[in-house]
């Protein structure tokens, strides 16, 4: 599935069909079926060792599926020569040869997939590191690298971008410049498909997510369908006298925890709750309303897929 978008750029979807991989007796990843659109960022997110770097090494040819497929623009990435220039990928920032320059690196990448010279300087002036270009790799912090290892993937051009935990390592203003980033690849109509083990750096970074668990989709959709399944939001009350409260509240439908003084309360929106007090003369000092967080959505519904939850000790 490939055509040409708008403004030329060529769109190229990738295709997950009941992906499936085994290691010895080990299913790494199950039966995994989805789709990763272009123009939008997709956060691919699912607790440690989910399965998220092993699917996308079978995007990218390095691990082969033991049964179902993965395409890029319709056929697997590992058929297309100049790879490159049609999937960039970030998998592991440390993987660059410390004892070569940024630049160098940069070269022999190109060189190997027939690109113009002239994308290496244009790519470390992108992503922030022309000043440090002639630097030896050995000798960076970790977010250059990632830098780095995300000047590697802009390298061809490619309408399709992987990245593997991209914003490990960054300080603040790195991880603010890498949405940025990945907001404007995806504004030019490129596929971009970012993974991550935190909801919170998802949260403000992908339009869409494909959620993981132990290998199996647990959900893909858009961030908002996501957060519609963080439940109903409660009411938190403050108040000098709770259990005055908490009659007229429980009369009225709704249900109400008391702890530590204050009452918390679903089924009924704040402004009924403050009705209520007025009319008892019961006096309040919060009226809070809480939405269920992302991150608690994401910890609910991949509870029962965590591999090694704390204070599990096998
Ligand atoms: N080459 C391999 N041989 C055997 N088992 C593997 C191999 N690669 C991954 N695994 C196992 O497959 C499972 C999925 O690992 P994977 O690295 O894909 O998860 P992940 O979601 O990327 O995790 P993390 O967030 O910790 O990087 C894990 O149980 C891991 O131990």
């Amino acid at each position: 599935m490939s055509r040409r978008g708008a403004g030329g750029t060529v769109v190229v979807m990738i295709d997950a069909r009941e992906l499936t991989k085994r290691y010895g007796g080990r299913t790494a990843v199950r039966e995994l079926t989805f789709t990763v659109r272009p123009g939008r960022v997709t956060g691919f997110l699912g607790p440690n060792g989910s399965g998220k770097s092993t699917t996308l090494r079978m995007i990218l040819g390095l691990h082969a599926p033991t049964s179902g497929s993965v395409t890029v623009g319709g056929r697997p990435f590992a058929e297309r020569s100049r790879g490159l220039r049609h999937v960039g990928a970030l998998l592991d920032a440390g993987d660059a040869h410390g004892g070569l320059t940024a630049r160098r690196h940069l070269a022999v990448l190109a060189r190997g997939n027939r690109l113009p010279p002239a994308r290496v300087d244009a790519v470390l002036e992108e992503v922030g590191l022309a000043d440090a270009a002639g630097r030896r790799i050995g000798g960076f912090s970790l977010g250059m690298r990632q830098r780095l290892g995300i000047a590697g993937a802009l390298l061809g051009d490619p309408p399709v971008l992987l990245f593997d935990e991209p914003l490990n390592g960054l300080d603040p203003e790195g991880v603010r410049w890498v949405r940025g980033l990945f907001r404007r690849l995806a504004a030019e109509g490129r596929t971009v498909f970012v993974s991550s083990h935190l909801m919170t750096e998802m949260q403000y970074t992908a339009d869409e997510l494909v959620v993981i668990g132990r290998g199996r989709l647990i959900a893909a959709e858009s961030l908002s369908a996501f957060a519609g399944r963080a439940g109903s939001p409660q009411v938190l009350v403050g108040t000098s006298d709770p259990a005055a409260l908490a009659g007229p509240l429980l009369a009225a439908g709704a249900v109400v925890v008391e702890e530590a003084g204050r009452l918390t309360v679903s089924g009924l929106p704040a402004a009924r709750v403050g009705e209520l007090a007025l009319r008892h003369r019961v006096p309040l000092h919060e009226l809070t309303t809480r939405t269920a967080s992302l991150e608690e959505a994401f910890m609910e519904l991949t509870a029962g897929s965590v591999e090694y939850p704390a204070g599990d000790l096998r």
